[in-house]
């Protein structure tokens, strides 16, 4: 049996698939518990501790790593380079190591995939990072000379949802202009012209607020809350990114219990909720512009993506603009399966990081 084994690292869990040439699917969320994750200094000291995670997945599920015959990982936050499937070389270990855009649960999925090819001598790779930039000049600028916008995105899923939709509805990707909103713990609005996302709000830092993120906030108060003297960076950092957005306003970034909290009559909590739909929809609007109106359809997708409630308000906000199509979750597993097996296959050449950065 030949397996390709892909492997996405989140911040609270590790996702693993194997992929066998019947083309069945076995997949694992391995959760880590937040007190487990919180132990280690940063992101790249979990290495061990995710590793031996998946090496004993591979033993519960009675795998050989004599039966794997290539690794794929997510991308992590690398420097600006094209969609595709790359291979994992040193440079590229070398600026995720280095946190050259930051750091991110994603920046270890090259490194886990590399450990584990390293043992037997087969091929690593990465699909479609967080870090695919396909920005048209005017994206980059931001309003301030010294900070430049840049592309960060749920890049594997967004691609992996224009694919599904080109081919539902017998297109190529390269024919559609879309407006995709990939709705999760962070949350994405891409503006995709024929197949490339030429804009995006960077959900680690600006757009709509997010279950987790507070997306884009009026600057100059924030650079007060900065300097108020009670926040250190990593503290700043910490609440912007992981405790802003639902969590910051009702202390869960939970949409199930939040709608339950509606339901039962909690009007705080709708004008929270109501208001990320609203953030949203402006944000698609604003993409839509970006695409000069002509948007053939919006798609919604991510874990939010499942919540009736955020869609619909989301849908009558937007459905004036295109068609909405909904594609509830994510497909990062397969999307990563298939980019590694694309170049298995020979119907793609692997990209070479160093030859392709932006
Ligand atoms: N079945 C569901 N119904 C409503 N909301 C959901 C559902 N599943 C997940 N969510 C919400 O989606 C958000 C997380 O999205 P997800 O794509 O799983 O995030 P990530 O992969 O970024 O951690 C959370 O707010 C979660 O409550
Ligand atoms: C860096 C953009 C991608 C992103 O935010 O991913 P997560 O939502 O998985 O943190």
């Amino acid at each position: 049996m030949n397996y390709i084994l892909a492997i996405n690292p989140g911040s609270t869990s590790t996702k693993v698939a194997l992929w066998d040439s019947k083309k069945d699917l076995l997949m694992k969320t391995i959760s880590h518990p937040e007190e487990e994750i919180q132990a280690f200094e940063n992101i790249m000291a979990q290495y061990n501790y995710r590793i031996n995670h998946i090496m004993d997945w591979l033993v519960h599920e009675n795998i050989s790593l004599d039966h794997i015959s290539a690794v794929v990982g997510r991308g992590g936050l690398l420097r600006s380079i094209p969609g595709g499937t790359y291979i994992v070389s040193d440079q590229m270990l070398k600026d995720l190591r280095q946190g050259i855009q930051g750091e991110h649960a994603s920046n270890l999925g090259a490194f886990l995939a590399k450990g584990i090819a390293d043992i037997k001598g087969i091929p690593a790779y990465i699909v479609d990072p967080v870090s695919v930039d396909e920005f048209e000049k005017l994206s980059r600028i931001s309003g301030l000379k010294e900070i430049s916008r840049v592309s960060l995105l749920h890049a594997l899923n967004i691609k992996a949802t224009c694919h599904r939709l080109a081919k539902e509805t017998s297109k190529r990707i390269e024919e559609l202009n879309l407006v995709v909103g990939h709705l999760g713990g962070g949350i994405s609005v891409a503006a995709i012209k024929n197949g490339k996302a030429i804009d995006v709000n960077n959900s680690i830092q600006m757009g709509p607020f997010s279950p987790e993120r507070s997306g884009s906030l009026p600057v100059g108060d924030l650079v007060e809350l900065c300097y108020l003297g009670k926040y250190s960076y990593k503290q700043m950092h910490s609440i912007v990114q992981g405790k802003g957005g639902l969590m910051s306003y009702l202390a869960t970034k939970d949409a199930r219990e939040i709608v339950n909290r509606i339901n039962n009559g909690d009007k705080y909590a709708k004008l929270i909720f109501d208001a990320m739909a609203y953030q949203i929809g402006k944000e698609i609007g604003s993409y839509a512009t970006v695409l000069s109106g002509k948007v053939d359809n919006i798609i919604l997708t991510g874990g939010l993506a499942y919540s009736d409630y955020l869609i619909n308000k989301i849908i009558e906000a937007v459905n004036f603009i295109a068609p909405v199509v909904v594609y509830p979750g994510e497909d990062e597993m397969d999307a990563l399966i298939k980019g590694a097996l694309r170049v298995i296959n020979g119907l793609e050449k692997p990209k070479i990081y160093e030859d392709e950065v932006v």
